[in-house]
C-alpha cells in the first residue's frame, strides 16, 4: 500500500546536551536506511541543538499547547517548537493524559494547533491493563480515537501510535494477534471517518517495549507501519537495530 515505515524515538524527560552524540549517531543510522523515515522527539530544550546534528533523522517535540498563545505559564505553543526546529510533535501520550490530565478534546485541539503551525503529528492512543483484562480494549481505543481525531485529519500530516499503557516501559508486549487486531480496528475506524483513500495512507505505529528482539516481528504485521520507541531510542546502539528491522 506504499506506506513508508516510520520509526520514532520518544526521549520523554531524558536527555541533556551531553547526549547529542547519541542524536548524531542515530542520525547516521537513519542515513543508512533511507527507506525508513526516522525521527527523535526530544525534550524542548534539545530541539534546536539536536536539529543541528540529527542528519537524516527528523526532530520532533513531545507536546504542544492547543492555543496559539496566551496566559499558559510553562507551556509551549506549536509555533514555538516549530521555530526551535521541530518538524513533528507527539500529542496525547498516555503519560500526559495521566500526569497532566489531558482529555481527548485537549488532544484534538493540540493536533489542530500543530497542523496550523506546519507540524506533522503523532497522535497516541492506548488502553490500561484493567481495560485490556476487562475485554474492553478495542472499544476503549476506538472511542479515544473518535474523540481525539482532529478535524481535517489526513495522511500527509497525521500518524497514529497505538501504545497499550501496560506495555510501556514494562518489557511486556501484547501478542502479535492482539496488535494486529487493534491496528486493523484503528484502520477500519479511520476509513469510516476519513474515507478509504485518506485512511489507507495514515501510518499506524505500535509503541510499548519495542526492542531489537521484537521489532521485526511487530513491524511485519499488517497495518503496523513502524514504531514509537521509548527506552530503546535513548542510545544509537539499541535504536539502530530497530531502524534496521523496519527497513
Ligand atoms: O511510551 C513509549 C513511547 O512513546 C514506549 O516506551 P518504551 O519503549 O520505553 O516502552
Amino acid at each position: 500500500m506504499g506506506r513508508r515505515k516510520l520509526v520514532v524515538g520518544n526521549w520523554k524527560m531524558n536527555g541533556l546536551r551531553a547526549q547529542l552524540g547519541e542524536v548524531e549517531a542515530i542520525g547516521r543510522a537513519a542515513g543508512e536506511h533511507p527507506a525508513v523515515e526516522v525521527g527523535l522527539c526530544v525534550p524542548a530544550t534539545l530541539i534546536e541543538p539536536a536539529r543541528a546534528v540529527a542528519g537524516a533523522a527528523f526532530i520532533g517535540a513531545q507536546d504542544c499547547h492547543g492555543a496559539r498563545s496566551g496566559a499558559h505559564t510553562g507551556c509551549l505553543s506549536a509555533e514555538m517548537v516549530r521555530e526551535a526546529g521541530a518538524g513533528w510533535v507527539i500529542v496525547g501520550h498516555s503519560e500526559r493524559r495521566t500526569d497532566q490530565h489531558e482529555s481527548s478534546a485537549d488532544v484534538a485541539a493540540k493536533a489542530l494547533a500543530a497542523r496550523e503551525a506546519g507540524l506533522k503529528v503523532i497522535l497516541c492512543l492506548g488502553e490500561s491493563l484493567d481495560t485490556r483484562d476487562g475485554g474492553k480494549a478495542l472499544d476503549f481505543v476506538l472511542e479515544q480515537l473518535a474523540r481525539s481525531l482532529p478535524e481535517g485529519a489526513g495522511a500527509d500530516w497525521l500518524s497514529i501510535a497505538y501504545e497499550p499503557i501496560w506495555a510501556i516501559g514494562t518489557g511486556r508486549i501484547p501478542t502479535m494477534e492482539q496488535i494486529e487486531e487493534m491496528h486493523g480496528a484503528i484502520r477500519g475506524a479511520l476509513r469510516e471517518a476519513l474515507g478509504a483513500d485518506a485512511a489507507d495512507g495514515v501510518r499506524i505505529l505500535y509503541g510499548g517495549s519495542v526492542n531489537a528482539g521484537n521489532a521485526a516481528d511487530i513491524f511485519a504485521l499488517p497495518d503496523v507501519d513502524g514504531g514509537l520507541v521509548g527506552g530503546a531510542s535513548l542510545k544509537a546502539e539499541s535504536f539502530a537495530p530497530i531502524i534496521a528491522a523496519a527497513a
